[in-house]
């Protein structure tokens, strides 16, 4: 490869991660060699070189492929002053690191043609999960509508858009579909996605390497931040504050910053008020756990993707359904067991049948059904209504009992898959048509008192947690 090569692959780059990220990151690569398929380039700093080849290394040895370079790997190296070596204390620390030194001096950081696909500054985003995958039903809709208004961009309207909810039921996809729609509507915009824990990894590491001014400046220079399960960093002082300041850093320049957590604000235990009170200040939008209808249209969506891997392969009316009522978990927990079912069905070479489910699936529905219990839920909202567990079962007809009790039917028809009589066996031996009658009422009650909503709300959480 000649200078020239570099010189056209510098171009391409110009123009795949905007002028921004050139600027900062590509312009200072300094061509050096390419020997035995090695491409090696000279780095100001170990920071820019790390941080080139850990974000930028794949699209680097793309383009090179592309421009004809014979290239497996890329190296940065620091540049070697006045032809000496870079000084003994850095090259012991990269030593540190699994890669050999160079020969001529300390290795930064290689990226290689096996590695994963970063495409963007920050942790690697799943090409899976773009607005177009999502499937939008009511326990996700404010998450989903607030995600693409800020991907969509225009005036930042709140600012932090915090999003949470509990395990698998989409915070990571909607963060991942904004960067996308980002990158693809506006390549110029800098925009970053990393879990907190990437965020603390890289403050230590900055810490470490002396580089802190560094990292403090590439934060702050973001047009986009989105920073993936907060709570990770609570309890662990000196990165929250360092995040602290990042966050006020970026909001007073009006950058928008979106944040997950698995809880709202105030409920992440060790995290500094202060942090928690700022995270409030713009959108908090929860992700509502998955109901029945949304969990079908993702298994539905799901099977037209699979159609492409598995033509032929056919499902019996009714599995479906059948998955959507048995599996409430979580999304994670759903597309695995389709996952699973699919490919069990291809190599038995089936239609995919209830009978098939059942035995392929054993485990997981299983797992599903002892997840939440009639008595746990007698428990959970006797408690939650200060009231004696033993009235849950027993005759009172009082509405302060009475309601309660009727809410805990509704939720024992929810969350489990006994039936009505068995429901009302364990209410003190009442008739299926009590708990018939309960589980409409509340249905009636929750779509016009917001108190009940919330409370069925709160409870279903504590119960699926
Ligand atoms: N509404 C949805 N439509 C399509 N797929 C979804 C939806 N919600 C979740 N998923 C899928 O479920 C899986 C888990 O989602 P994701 O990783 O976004 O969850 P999360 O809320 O970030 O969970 P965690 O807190 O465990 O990280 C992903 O494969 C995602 O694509």
């Amino acid at each position: 490869m000649t200078n020239d090569t570099w010189g056209r692959v510098q171009r391409d780059l110009l123009e795949a991660v905007g002028k921004n990220n050139y600027t900062t990151w590509i312009e200072p690569l300094e061509f050096n060699t390419v020997e035995n398929g090695v491409a090696r380039f000279h780095v100001p700093t170990t920071f820019i070189g790390n941080w080139v080849s850990r974000n930028f290394g794949q699209q680097i040895l793309m383009h090179l492929t592309r421009a004809g370079a014979e290239v497996e790997r890329i190296e940065f190296s620091v540049a070697p002053k006045n032809g000496a070596r870079k000084d003994a204390v850095s090259a012991k620390e990269f030593r540190t690191k699994t890669e050999a030194p160079a020969p001529a001096a300390p290795v930064v950081r290689t990226a290689s043609a096996n590695g994963s696909n970063i495409d963007l500054p920050g942790a690697p985003l799943d090409k899976r999960f773009t607005f177009d995958t999502f499937v939008v039903g009511k326990p996700n809709e404010l998450a989903h509508a607030a995600a693409r208004r800020v991907a969509e961009g225009g005036p930042v309207s709140f600012n932090p858009l915090f999003l949470y909810g509990g395990v698998g039921l989409g915070k990571t996809h909607l963060m991942h579909a904004i960067a996308w729609h980002l990158h693809r509507t506006r390549p110029d915009l800098r925009v970053m996605y990393l879990s907190a824990e990437q965020f603390m990894y890289r403050f230590v590491q900055a810490l470490r390497e002396n580089s802190s001014m560094q990292f403090k400046e590439m934060f702050r220079s973001v047009d986009v931040l989105m920073v993936d399960d907060v709570q990770f960093i609570a309890g662990k002082d000196s990165t929250q504050e360092e995040f602290f300041h990042t966050f006020n850093a970026l909001i007073d320049q009006h950058r928008q910053i979106v944040i997950s957590a698995d809880r709202a604000p105030v409920e992440i235990k060790k995290l500094e008020e202060r942090i928690a009170s700022r995270l409030q200040s713009g959108l908090v939008v929860d992700l509502h756990p998955t109901d029945y209808e949304l969990r079908l249209g993702i298994l539905q969506h799901k099977v037209e993707q699979y159609r492409e891997s598995y033509p032929g392969l056919k499902i019996q009316d009714g599995v479906l359904e059948f998955l959507a009522h048995r599996i409430s978990t979580n999304v994670r927990v759903l597309e695995g067991a389709l996952t699973k079912l699919f490919a069990f069905g291809s190599l038995v070479g089936r239609e995919i049948t209830l009978d098939l489910t059942q035995d392929c699936l054993a485990d997981v529905l299983r797992a599903s059904d002892r997840k939440v219990t009639v008595e746990e839920i007698q428990r959970k909202v006797s408690e939650h209504y200060n009231m004696r567990l033993s009235d849950m079962i027993g005759p009172k007809r009082h509405r302060t009992i009475a309601r309660p009790r009727q809410m805990a039917m509704y939720l024992s028809k929810k969350l489990t898959s006994r039936s009505l009589p068995e429901i009302g066996k364990r209410f003190g031996g009442r008739d299926h048509t009590t708990v018939m009658h309960a589980v409409k009422r509340i249905e009636e009650l929750k779509a016009v008192d917001n108190q009940i909503a919330e409370d069925l709300e709160l409870l279903r959480r504590m119960l699926e947690a």
